[in-house]
């Protein structure tokens, strides 16, 4: 269990006691996947391709996800009923090669998804979008969609975890046919950086200059580090770390450092004092 931690104030006052926040280092779950990539730094895979690097934070309802891509993902739908999964994606890194299909380029009856995802011509059906890094984009519940190879993405999402697949590139995986189709979205939609009130989180990126102090308030929050280094409740923290962290706690930002500040939608969302707080960046158009 995590506990918060109290301070003695000290001081003429005698043991006057008040409350510090905390932080707590996630530790990560390698997925390997046939569209993975190695991980860069260490290799816990044994060889394995990874394709996704995962931290579960029950106490907030969040997962957070780095995807690492090398092919394309299989082309997919999330349910919008029971397990509804919204997700929000962070573009972190781009190869030449790599693209984003997301959503129909126009409306479609299921039976015609059902006849493109079998005869493989689903993927032309969708939206191309030629991602940018720090791009942002929403994938409502129900959007067909799949990301492309040469990718890093951060991922958000709530608790569930369920993916119907329409199609799969000829892969040796399970395809899940009528419960994607009974999910899709048969309509197109505009792409989303973040709608309001729709997901069960909330983000704020935050640009912390080299050397400069925040202060995180969030009560229940996700620190996601994109980029740089420093400290945060007197812990050292690095890029593609997950943090939980219950303010307030002071960070120090030792290199110019990027972090994506996830929040339950319940949460008191206080934040980190609001100095560097950057505006999520628009999605790019349809290539
Ligand atoms: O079914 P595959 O192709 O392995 O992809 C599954 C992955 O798809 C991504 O778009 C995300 O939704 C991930 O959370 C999910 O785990």
């Amino acid at each position: 269990m995590l506990q918060p931690k109290f301070h003695d104030r000290g001081g003429a006052g005698g043991d006057v006691r008040f409350r510090l926040g905390y932080a707590e280092l996630l530790t990560p779950h390698y997925v390997s996947k046939p569209w993975g990539r190695r991980p860069l730094s260490d290799d816990p895979s044994g060889g394995q391709l990874i394709g996704e690097i995962v931290y579960r934070v029950p106490d907030v309802g969040l997962t957070i996800k780095w995807l690492q891509t090398s092919k394309p993902l299989s082309v997919q739908v999330h349910p919008q009923g029971a397990g509804r999964k919204d997700e929000w994606w962070y573009v972190v890194e781009t190869q030449a090669e790599a693209y984003i299909d997301l959503g129909l380029k126009e409306p479609l009856a299921r039976t015609k998804i059902a006849e493109a995802a079998r005869n493989g011509s689903l993927p032309s059906l969708l939206n191309r979008i030629t991602p940018v890094v720090g791009c942002s984009y929403f994938i409502r519940a129900g959007t067909i969609h799949a990301l492309g190879p040469g990718l890093t993405v951060l991922e958000v999402q709530g608790m569930s975890d369920v993916t119907y697949r329409l199609f799969d590139y000829g892969r040796d995986r399970a395809l899940h046919l009528a419960e994607a189709l009974f999910e899709a979205r048969t309509e197109t939609g505009s792409v989303e950086v973040m709608p309001d009130g729709l997901a069960s989180f909330t983000i704020t990126r935050f640009d912390v200059e080299i050397d400069s102090r925040v202060t995180v308030i969030s009560d229940r929050a996700c620190l996601a580090i994109v980029s740089g280094e420093g400290i945060v409740d007197n812990q050292a923290f690095a890029a593609d770390q997950c943090w939980f962290a219950h303010g307030p706690m002071s960070l120090h930002a030792k290199k110019q450092t990027c972090i994506i500040l996830v929040e339950p939608r319940n949460a008191s969302q206080t934040r980190l004092n609001l100095a560097g707080a950057s505006k999520l960046t628009r999605p790019s158009r349809f290539a």
